[in-house]
């Protein structure tokens, strides 16, 4: 059995079956291992926060995988140790598309100074999102300086993932016509650098008119997120953009920035399982109250106090 003491040398030794195994236990739902790795969060949480973390967005096909192999392997080239992280809730892990999956990036993957790991598949978007953050200790506390949060362009994972990470990089494409329609305006207003991707070959000149685009319609909105262009497949523009992506974290309180996002984690937190236990203890009671609602027996706000009831112990409920 692996005791709580194998587990934090594992990780601190940085070595990399120690690291996997430390993430699935984070992962695991099982009570006893999420005592486990609570007590090895807390003694790895002063090893960590010491590096860049960096989410990568953008809707499948924008060249996510390429992308982040190309900058990762740059990356390391220049001496840095970069894990790659994903938030995926719909990924099974057993074929289709799995963020973070190595079979996409392989020569990252046989890189010794990166660390992949694809998206847990724990199902909700909370549960996924909390099993990432707490990957994200122990890749930090393992030495790893720069982290790359994969996500995918659709729900809410792009949100989750902009809550957990220093600098949001959204990718897109060169479209014809309006640059702002294809891109979904909350994610918008998440990104902190833009780079219109596959700036290559006969893309290239349509991608610098889109960046070019885009810019303008940003600034109309009186937003100076940076729009630039790049291509994965080629390399060319990944330096600028990392340049980037270094400049938007020296403009912002990042100490600040975490501490935030420390505390809206905890309240996120609080919601979700404070829904799940309601909804546990709600089940037995609930079909009755729904169907008294539905045949007008009882109105939704006496219906929504009876289910509330259920679950405090006293008529504590604010509503009347
Ligand atoms: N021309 C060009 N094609 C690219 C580039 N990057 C990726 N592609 C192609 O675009 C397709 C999708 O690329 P992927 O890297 O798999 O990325 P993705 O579709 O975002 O997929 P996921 O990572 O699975 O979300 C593939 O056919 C790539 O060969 C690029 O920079 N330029």
């Amino acid at each position: 059995m692996t005791t709580h003491d194998d587990y934090l040398r594992g990780v601190l030794k940085g070595d990399r079956r120690g690291i996997a195994r430390a993430i699935t236990l984070v992962e695991s739902t099982r009570p006893d291992h999420r005592e486990l790795a609570q007590r090895l969060l807390v003694e790895l949480t002063p090893h960590a926060g010491k590096a860049r973390r960096v989410g990568v967005s953008g809707v499948p096909g924008v060249g996510k995988s390429t992308f982040i192999e190309a900058l990762g392997t740059s990356l390391t080239a220049r001496g840095h140790r970069v894990a790659v992280l994903a938030v995926d809730p719909s990924s099974k892990r057993s074929g289709g598309s799995i963020l973070g999956d190595k079979t996409r990036m392989a020569r990252l993957s046989a890189d010794r100074n990166a660390f992949i790991r694809p998206s847990p598949t724990a199902g909700t978007l909370g549960g996924v999102a909390t099993a990432t953050r707490e990957a994200m200790v122990v890749v930090e506390a393992a030495g790893y300086d720069i982290v790359l949060v994969e996500t995918v362009g659709v729900g809410q994972s792009e949100t989750a993932v902009a809550d957990m990470v220093d600098t949001f990089l959204l990718l897109t494409l060169a479209r014809t016509g309006d640059q702002l329609q294809g891109i979904k305006k909350g994610v918008l207003e998440l990104a902190d650098v833009i780079a219109v991707n596959k700036a290559d070959g006969e893309h290239e000149q349509a991608a610098r008119k889109a960046a070019s685009e885009l810019a303008g319609a940003l600034r109309l909105l009186r937003s100076s997120t940076p729009v630039l262009t790049c291509s994965g497949m080629t390399g060319a523009g990944l330096e600028e953009l990392w340049i980037q992506v270094v400049r938007h974290q020296e403009g912002v309180d990042l100490a600040a920035k975490r501490s935030r996002q420390q505390v809206e984690w905890t309240w996120a937190l609080v919601r979700d399982r404070l829904l799940a236990r309601l909804g546990e203890k709600a089940a037995p009671i609930a079909p009755a109250i729904e169907r008294q609602v539905l045949d007008g027996a009882l109105t939704p706000s006496l219906a929504a106090d009876r289910i509330l009831e259920a679950f405090l112990p006293e008529r504590e409920t604010p509503s009347g």
